[in-house]
C-alpha cells in the first residue's frame, strides 16, 4: 500500500508516521497494541472506530498529552518527519507544527473569541504570521470576527467547534489532529464542519481526522483506518473501505443514502489521486 493510513513506505513522502505503537494507562490498562499509521504532507486520515478503540489514544500519543491522562508509550515511536516525537513534551510537539484539538470543544469559556484565538497564536513566530493566520481563520469562519467580544461560552456547540478548530489555526500547524469534532451536533453543523476540514486541507494542512461519525469522516478524508480494541483492524483508500461489507456494516449500518454520499464523495477525492491503492485488514 502506499502512503497514507496504516502501514506505508517510510520516507519523504510520509509528514507523521506511527510505527508498532503501544500505550499503557497505570499497569493493568493496554490501550493501543502495535498501532501503524502513515500521514502524507497535505493528506487527511481518518481514524474510526468504536468507544474504547483507542482513537484519542493515538492522538494523545501523537500531541504528546499521553502523560496528562497517566498513560505512556510503551513501545514503538511516533516520528514526525522523520524525527521521533514520542518523548517530547506538548509544548515542543507544537513547536515543530502538529496542533491538536481536543474531544469535547475545549475553549476558554470566560475569555472572548477573540482572546481564545490570541490565546492560539502565542507561538507564532511573528506579528505577520499571527495576522495572517487571523486572516485565514475568520475568512474559514466568519461567525468568529462577527462574534470576536463576545464570551466564548456563549457561543453555541458548533460555533465552540469552529473556534477550537480556529484557535488551533492560530498558530498555522502542518499537521491538525482533531478528536471528533463532530460530536454532539446537529447534522447540518457536522456537514459544515466536514467542508470546513476540506477546505483547511486544501490550504496545505494535513489533517488526523478522529471520528465516530464514519460517514462524515469517509467523505473528508483521502484515507481511513479502523481501530478495534487497540489494534488497527482495517486501513485503505476512504473509497474502498466505505465500500467494505465490514465498514458499511459495523460504521454506516443502517443509512443506505449516507452511504451512497459517502462512496460517492469518496470516489470523487479518490478520482484525483493518480495511483490506486488496496485495502489492507490487518490482523496483528
Ligand atoms: N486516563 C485513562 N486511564 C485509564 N484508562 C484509560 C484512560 N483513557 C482511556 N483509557 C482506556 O483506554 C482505552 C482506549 O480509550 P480511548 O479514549 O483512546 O478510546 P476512544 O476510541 O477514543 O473512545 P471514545 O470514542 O469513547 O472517546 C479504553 O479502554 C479506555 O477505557
Amino acid at each position: 500500500m502506499e502512503s497514507g493510513a496504516g502501514e506505508g513506505n517510510p520516507g519523504n513522502s510520509v509528514l507523521l508516521s506511527v510505527r508498532d505503537l503501544h500505550v499503557r494507562y497505570g499497569r493493568s490498562v493496554i490501550a493501543l497494541h502495535g498501532v501503524h499509521l502513515d500521514v502524507p504532507p497535505d493528506g487527511v486520515v481518518a481514524v474510526l472506530g468504536s468507544n474504547g478503540a483507542g482513537k484519542s489514544t493515538l492522538l494523545r500519543a501523537v500531541s504528546g498529552t499521553l502523560r496528562m491522562h497517566r498513560g505512556a508509550v510503551s513501545g514503538g515511536e511516533v516520528r514526525y518527519r522523520d524525527r521521533r516525537i514520542d518523548r517530547l513534551d506538548p509544548a515542543a510537539i507544537v513547536h515543530l507544527g502538529v496542533v491538536g484539538v481536543p474531544e469535547g470543544r475545549q475553549v476558554f469559556a470566560r475569555m472572548t473569541v477573540e482572546e481564545n484565538l490570541r490565546a492560539g497564536g502565542i507561538g507564532a513566530a511573528s506579528a505577520r504570521g499571527r495576522a495572517a493566520a487571523r486572516r485565514r481563520v475568520h475568512e474559514l469562519f466568519p461567525v468568529l470576527a462577527d462574534r470576536a467580544r463576545q464570551r466564548a461560552g456563549l457561543l453555541s456547540g458548533g460555533e465552540q467547534q469552529m473556534l477550537a478548530i480556529g484557535r488551533a489555526l492560530m498558530s498555522s500547524p502542518e499537521l491538525l489532529l482533531l478528536d471528533e469534532p463532530s460530536l454532539g451536533l446537529a447534522p447540518k453543523v457536522v456537514d459544515r464542519i466536514g467542508a470546513i476540514i476540506r477546505e483547511i486541507h486544501q490550504q496545505g494542512t494535513a489533517v488526523v481526522l478522529v471520528e465516530q461519525n464514519a460517514v462524515m469522516a469517509l467523505r473528508v478524508a483521502e484515507h481511513a483506518v479502523v481501530l478495534e480494541v487497540g489494534r488497527v483492524a482495517l486501513s485503505g483508500p476512504a473509497a474502498e473501505l466505505s465500500r467494505s461489507e465490514d465498514v458499511q456494516r459495523l460504521y454506516l449500518g443502517g443509512h443506505a443514502e449516507s452511504q451512497a454520499a459517502a462512496q460517492e464523495d469518496a470516489a470523487l477525492a479518490a478520482s484525483t489521486r493518480s495511483a490506486s491503492r488496496g485495502l489492507s485488514r490487518w490482523t496483528g
